[in-house]
């Protein structure tokens, strides 16, 4: 199923990784702007690696092929950092030797230029998720949720045109996981980016809507 305007979201067309010489995982699917694709499957099907794949750092021990289209751009053969593409992991990683807010303003692009500006729009970010005043603080005095909330922040504020979630939500207790989720997706449906989720968890495939890909013997 592709995108139904080729020209916007996310597509992944005959999209196959390998692993010696054995396929892990095919895909050929599109993911449309502020929606969200699901994808569901046993430990060690390639899940990681597809998301590596489109975020184009794909370990080398892997040989994967197909064409991974953005807002109908070939990325393919782009390196990483030129891709545009934020992602989120289970571990929120932020990093340890920098304040919240230093963290934060990391991660808006260069081309904002006014040191005042990232700042403003660093401190607006945490408002946004509920942790206005955080900004001082070191990374790991913060709680889980308030860690993955920063981190969801860190990834947008990069303005990103795509989102790979990678179990985001699986640190956090149920409670806390349901709101940080909506908050997720709210952001992506606002922002209009496409969102590819990787899950064992049907609570968040459910939550993510209607796209949901359970990997059968590698395909979907
Ligand atoms: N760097 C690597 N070199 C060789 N094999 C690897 C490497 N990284 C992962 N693998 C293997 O590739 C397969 C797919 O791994 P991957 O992490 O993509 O699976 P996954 O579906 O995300 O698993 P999980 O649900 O447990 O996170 C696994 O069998 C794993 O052992």
């Amino acid at each position: 199923m592709h995108s139904t305007d080729p020209a916007s979201g996310l597509v992944l067309e005959e999209v196959a990784i390998r692993l010696d010489g054995r396929l892990l995982l095919e895909i050929d699917c599109g993911i449309r702007p502020g929606s969200v694709l699901t994808i569901m499957g046993e430990s060690g099907s390639g899940k990681s690696s597809l998301l590596d794949y489109v975020a184009g750092f794909l370990n080398p021990a892997f040989d994967a092929t197909g064409r991974v289209v953005l807002d109908g751009r070939n990325l393919t053969s782009l390196p990483a950092q030129e891709r545009h593409i934020g992602l989120m992991f289970q571990a929120p990683l932020l990093f340890p030797h920098m304040s919240v807010l230093q963290n934060l303003m990391f991660a808006i692009p260069a081309s904002v230029k006014d040191r005042q500006r990232r700042r403003e729009m660093a401190e607006q970010a945490l408002e946004d998720v509920g942790l206005g005043g955080f900004g001082p603080r070191d990374p790991a005095t913060l709680s889980g949720g308030q860690q993955t909330r920063v981190a969801l922040m860190r990834t947008l504020l990069a303005e990103p045109r795509a989102l790979l979630l990678d179990e985001p939500f699986s640190s956090l207790d149920r409670s806390r996981r349901a709101d940080v989720r909506s908050l997720v997706f709210d952001l992506a449906r606002q922002k209009q980016l496409p969102v590819l989720l990787v899950t064992h968890d049907e609570e968040d495939a459910e939550a993510a809507g209607e796209m949901i890909h359970r990997l059968e013997n590698g395909t979907c």
